[in-house]
Formats: structure tokens, sequence, C-alpha cells
């Protein structure tokens, strides 16, 4: 990409909640400008007549694949945010990609930097506590459960504890009704709420003898993901291949 010249930028799901504030930071930022805002009726080929360098996704986690798919053959880098992405879509998205070597995507499960942190500490504390669980609260139009965060919290929670090779958390519930005890992830209860008045907003519960850690992260506004997404625009052109959260992004 020329690096003086702003990065031209198309954002998918442009009316969304998400989509109309990616609108926004994109058209206020000096480095990018915006060449194409899509909505679910319109043809992915925009992106090609409008000369989009970067796509940002940000629909529905039905429509993310393909939408991506098709980026990708075209020679456009994306940044996802879209969530409920799993192991199988991250695996075609880098087949995909594996036949245009200089594409890049960036998959971020959040955009918000204190909720990448959240995931680095949970991620530290993981090994030290006997117990970890999820509480995930979002607001009500949320199509997916986990959310995104919660589900790769979990991973990274699951994964530190097998490297650390403790034991099962201890737990004796041998009579439950559905759901009681959440979606096991990993190994790791992760508890969803849907509820009106809410944004985005996560805790991550670590207890052993005698103390609990609690580490939580708000999201009370939408704004709060913007810095990340433009960081992503600004930087996936020269990260080709998948990148999996913003971590690498942030020098963590
Ligand atoms: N990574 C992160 O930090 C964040 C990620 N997200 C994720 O971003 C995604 C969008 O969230 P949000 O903005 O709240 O959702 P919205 O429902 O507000 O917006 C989604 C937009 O995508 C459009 N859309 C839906 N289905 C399709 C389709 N099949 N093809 C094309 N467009 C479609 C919708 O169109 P229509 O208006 O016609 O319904 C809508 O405009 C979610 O997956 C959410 O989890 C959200 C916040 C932060
Ligand atoms: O749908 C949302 O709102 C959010 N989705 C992402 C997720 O699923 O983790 C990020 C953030 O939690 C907001």
């Amino acid at each position: 990409m020329n690096s003086s010249a702003p990065i031209k930028v198309g954002v998918l799901g442009a009316r969304g909640r998400m989509g109309s504030e990616a609108v926004r930071a994109v058209e206020e930022a000096v480095d990018t400008e915006l060449a194409a805002a899509l909505n679910r009726e319109d043809p992915l080929s925009g992106l090609v007549h409008a000369g989009v360098q970067v796509a940002v996704e940000l629909t529905h986690p039905d429509s993310a694949l393909a939408n991506v798919e098709f980026c990708v053959d075209h020679g456009i880098h994306v940044v996802v945010g879209t969530s409920g992405l799993g192991t199988e879509e991250l695996d075609a998205i880098r087949a995909r990609l594996a036949e245009r070597p200089g594409v890049g995507v960036l998959v971020a499960p959040n955009f918000a930097i204190g909720a990448v942190l959240s995931m680095r500490f949970a991620e530290l504390a993981a090994r030290f506590f006997e117990s970890a669980e999820i509480v995930e609260l979002h607001h009500p139009k949320k199509a997916d459960a986990p959310s995104g965060t919660a589900a790769r919290t979990a991973q990274v929670i699951g994964r530190a504890r097998a490297d650390a090779e403790l034991d099962p958390m201890p737990d004796a519930t041998t009579k439950e009704f559905d759901g009681a005890r959440g979606a096991d992830v990993d190994g790791v209860p992760v508890h969803s709420v849907r509820m009106a008045g809410l944004v985005a907003h996560q805790e991550v519960l670590f207890g052993t003898e005698g103390e609990t850690l609690t580490i939580r992260h708000d999201s009370y506004d939408r704004r709060s993901f913007m810095p990340g997404v433009l960081l992503g625009v600004r930087e996936i052109g020269s990260r080709p291949g998948l990148t999996v959260g913003l971590d690498p992004l942030l020098g963590l």
C-alpha cells in the first residue's frame, strides 16, 4: 500500500451498531478514506469497484466467512470483528489465504484495549488457581453465545491450565438444571447474560484456597472498539496470512 495516500476502506454491515461507528471512525481519521459502505442488500463487487484495500467485516456469524473469502480472492485485506467464528471457519480462511500469499486477515475477538489486556491477564493468572469461570454480559440483540471474547478467554485459560498440568476444577455437581453450570469451553464454564441496558462486559473469576481474583472489563460505548479497528486497518496490509487477536499489533 502507498504509505502516504489514505487507506481505502470498505465497511461491511455499515448500518449496524458497530458498522455505523466504524464508518464514522474511518471518515474521521486522516489516514483512512471511506471508499465503500455496504449493507446486506449490496453486492460485494462494490468493494472491488471502489478500489477498497482493507475491508472491515462487521455483519453476522452466518455471513462473515463468505465475505472474508470474497475479499481474499480479490486481494483485499480484511479486519474481521464479527464474532462466532470457530476453528472450522479459521481453518477455511487459512486455506483461502494460502492461495493469496500477499493478503492479510485479522480476526479480532475484541477491539477494545481493556478487553485485550484482560484476556492476557487471565492467561497469566490461569495456572495459579484451582477454579476458573467466565461470566459475559451483553445487550440482548447479540446473535452469538457465548461471546467471541469469552470463547477466546476460555481457550487461553484452558491452554494455560493444560500446560501447567492442573487437575480438573473441583465441582461436586451431580444433579443440575440444563445450563445451570454454563457452557463448557475447553473445560472452562462460561455463563452468558443478555440484558437490556448493557453493551459488552466480562468477568473472569479465579479461585483457590482462601482467595479469589476477578478480572472485569466493561465497554460502555462502541467507540471503545474504534482505536482497535483503526489499528487493524492500518496494520493488516503489512501482515500477510491470518492473525487472531490484536495482541501482536499492540506488541503484546
Ligand atoms: N470484535 C469486536 O470488538 C466486536 C465485535 N462485534 C461483533 O460485530 C458483529 C456485528 O455486531 P453489531 O454491529 O452489534 O450487529 P448489528 O446487527 O447491529 O449489525 C450487523 C449488520 O450486518 C448486516 N448483516 C446481517 N446479516 C448480513 C448478511 N447475511 N450479509 C450482509 N450483511 C448482513 C445487518 O444488516 P441489517 O441491518 O439488514 O440487519 C447489520 O447492518 C457481531 O458479530 C458482534 O458480535 C461487536 C462489537 C465489538
Ligand atoms: O456483539 C457485541 O456487542 C460484541 N461482540 C464481541 C464478542 O462477541 O466478544 C466483542 C464485544 O464483546 C462486543
